[in-house]
């Protein structure tokens, strides 16, 4: 059946507009950071989805693996050929944000929606050697990888290891007679493993080895190896390479698998801005210190906060919102009109907080990409003391806001019903983006359990009378007195979300403490606490959000309904993470079971409260039909022609007969079984 989609907006949707109360264009300048943020945003989105060339023939999912792959080969090249002339155009310079933007973030998964196979050359590569190479090897990597002369990637995990780094097994010995160093996978499990773009794309790579010199081992060490001849691009002798298969989702990154047999490369290929080997007798110079490396890990957190997590959260949220609104289904009172999903308390539950979470999540990814930019300075000037703090933030807010958005986009796709299972809802995509990241970059319970380290140590400190920093300034006040009453307001909440996470720090301190009194060892001791633990980095980044984001909207100039509606969303985000947490409130902070109803009953004024703007908050998201690219969630809410639009572009609906109908199933229904 042929369909043919109304140019008008569905009138459901047209009356959730006209009950908007704020100003739409403010809110979008305010989550951009301003209205010329919001124009160049615009601008650049223009530039790209209005290339037809980068729009598909055919949706990916009906493509093979292979043609996946070589169609995100293709659209890449074209990507980046753009991005080249958007530079060169006047006013727009270059920049590694710009690439971030496009590869890492929204355009680029609305370009690409099954991944990017060339995103580690920019995302990974060059800020690795920016941060790991000396000035020399900096100006000819970066400039080689800059220029796109070279394609590159970042492999670290193997077979056998990914977290455990020391544990790390492919070798890289230095050989003095002729300064070079020989690569080497001395076992199967040594084998790298994940690396996006290494099964095809990518002809070097910034190789993660335990270096040895003079027969000694001195642990990890970063190499740059040349992996392909550059004008063949056939695998060099001893490169044993390839892709390791189809995964979850992002499958078109190309993500391989490479083995080393005795490679050799110079010896200037080892980065060395940090620790050095000496040309000619392989002498071994300390780093100054371990954490020097640690920049590139943290850029990498901090970008992937608003570039995967806060982004597709977004997506998921508006898609959801909109056809909440459309969408309509049974009876509320016998007799009256289906009413629109969306006004059902249980739909509100599902979506609204998580719209308050998108917002919460943009709030503190921008707080922390200023730290980190402070930070970088201070790591410039030689100065150390605040990596710690910034390192346990990155570590444990990663962490919970991909859990969140991972979280929070099923929720969505379950709002849906059967439609959100279809995989041109985007749902299912989206969701595969993101729980990627809750591995990658640092699996979430590894790095809560960093993050712990972190706060053990405060913990100690703050005993001892220590000033505690920025993050932890609320350990200084201590545990709450049951005594005094709770009270539903934005502060009380905010000094609860403290009391939790200062009562579950307290806890697994004690853990650890009584254990090691017990007999048992320092690590195993650790490892005994280690839920404890992983609950306490927890709710240390959940009270951070709740904090950051009360402060945010106390303090924010901006007209007062629009005031309002952000109050109302920080509120619903901290009531419906208390309730979802309740346990530990009614442990830790001063909140009583016979406070709970009236918890519930804000919560269900806060669902009410948003419900009349929910359409128009995500509509501020300002994400075009282009990059949503979902019938469920397009701006005119014409869900129902979209869906059928979609479901004709499916290969078996181009002929009315499938030829399996012939071979097998006529066969089969006159053989009178
Ligand atoms: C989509 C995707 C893309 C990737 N891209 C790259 C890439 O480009 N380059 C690259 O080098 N790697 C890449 N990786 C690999 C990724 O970094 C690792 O998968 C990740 O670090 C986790 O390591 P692992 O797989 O060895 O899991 P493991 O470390 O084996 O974890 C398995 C389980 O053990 C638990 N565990 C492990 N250690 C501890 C501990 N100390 N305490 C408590 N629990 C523990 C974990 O919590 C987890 O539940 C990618 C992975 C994915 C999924």
């Amino acid at each position: 059946m042929e369909v043919k989609i109304r140019q008008v907006v569905n009138e459901d949707l047209l009356r959730e507009r006209q009950k908007c109360t704020f100003d739409k264009e403010e809110l979008t300048n305010l989550l951009d950071g301003g209205s010329d943020k919001t124009q160049s945003r615009r601008e650049l989105t223009e530039f790209f989805i209005s290339d037809k060339s980068l729009k598909d023939d055919v949706p990916p999912e009906y493509l093979s693996h292979k043609e996946k792959y070589e169609e995100a080969v293709r659209k890449s090249c074209l990507i980046l050929k753009k991005i080249k002339d958007w530079e060169s155009q006047s006013n727009n310079g270059g920049s590694a944000e710009l690439f971030q933007s496009i590869l890492g973030g929204m355009l680029g998964s609305a370009m690409l929606s099954d991944g990017v196979p060339f995103a580690l050359h920019h995302v990974m590569f060059i800020p690795a050697v920016l941060g790991q190479g000396t000035l020399k090897q900096q100006a000819y990597w970066v400039s080689r990888a800059w220029n796109v002369e070279i394609m590159c990637t970042y492999a670290q995990t193997e077979l056998g290891h990914g977290t455990f780094i020391r544990g790390l097994e492919t070798t890289a010995h230095y050989d003095p007679r002729t300064e070079e160093f020989i690569l080497h996978s001395p076992t199967l499990t040594s084998y790298k493993w994940w690396p996006g773009g290494l099964g095809h794309t990518a002809n070097y790579a910034l190789v993660m080895a335990q270096l040895y010199t003079n027969g000694q081992c001195h642990g990890i060490h970063p190499f740059i190896v040349q992996l392909r001849d550059e004008d063949t691009h056939m695998p060099l002798p001893g490169i044993k390479i390839g892709e390791i298969g189809a995964k979850l989702g992002m499958n078109a990154t190309n993500n391989g698998y490479l083995g080393f047999d005795h490679v050799r490369i110079p010896r200037d290929h080892m980065l060395m801005k940090h620790a050095q080997v000496l040309k000619v007798d392989g002498t071994y110079i300390k780093s100054l210190s371990d954490k020097l490396t640690y920049g590139t890990m943290i850029f990498v957190r901090v970008s992937l906060i608003k570039g995967v997590a806060v982004s597709n959260l977004a997506k998921a949220v508006t898609i959801a919102t909109r056809y909440s609104a459309v969408r309509r289904q049974s009876e509320m009172k016998p007799g009256e009109r289906e009413p629109q999903i969306i006004d059902y308390k249980t739909q509100q539950h599902k979506i609204f907080p998580n719209l308050a979470t998108a917002i919460a999540m943009t709030i503190t990814s921008n707080w922390l990409w200023n730290v980190y930019s402070d930070v970088t300075s201070q790591l410039e000037a030689g100065n150390l003391d605040s990596l710690p703090e910034l390192h346990a933030m990155s570590c444990c807010l990663k962490a919970l806001c991909t859990f969140e958005a991972a979280r929070g986009i099923e929720e969505c796709r379950k709002s849906c019903g059967g439609h959100g299972y279809m995989t041109c809802s985007k749902l299912p995509t989206v969701y595969g983006l993101v729980t990627a990241a809750e591995t990658y970059e640092g699996e979430n319970t590894v790095l809560y359990l960093q993050t712990a380290r972190y706060l053990m140590k405060l913990w100690h400190q703050v005993k001892s009378g220590e000033k505690m920093p920025y993050t932890a300034k609320y350990l200084e006040s201590g545990l709450p007195s049951k005594s005094i009453p709770w009270k539903n307001t934005l502060t009380n909440l905010v000094e609860g979300f403290n009391h939790v996470a200062a009562g579950l720090i307290q806890t697994a301190s004690d853990s650890l403490d009584r254990l090691v009194a017990s007999g048992k060892s320092p690590e195993h001791a650790w490892n005994e606490s280690s839920l404890r633990l992983v609950q306490c980095a927890e709710a240390h980044s959940r009270a951070f959000l709740v904090m950051i984001f009360s402060d945010y909207v106390t303090n924010v100039k901006v007209s007062p309904p629009l005031k309002t509606i952000l109050t109302r969303l920080c509120e619903l985000f901290a009531v419906s993470n208390l309730l979802r947490n309740l346990g530990h409130f009614l442990m830790y902070s001063s909140t009583r079971a016979s406070d709970v109803d009236g918890l519930l009953q804000w919560q269900e004024s806060l669902l009410a409260d948003i419900r009349p703007n929910a359409v128009s908050i995500v509509d501020s998201f300002d994400i075009c039909d282009e990059i949503l690219d979902s019938p469920l969630g397009s701006y005119d809410g014409n869900v129902y022609e979209r869906l059928l639009e979609e479901a004709n572009k499916s290969p078996l609906n181009a002929e009315p007969v499938n030829v399996s109908f012939y071979k097998y199933l006529k066969p089969f229904l006159k053989s009178n079984m």
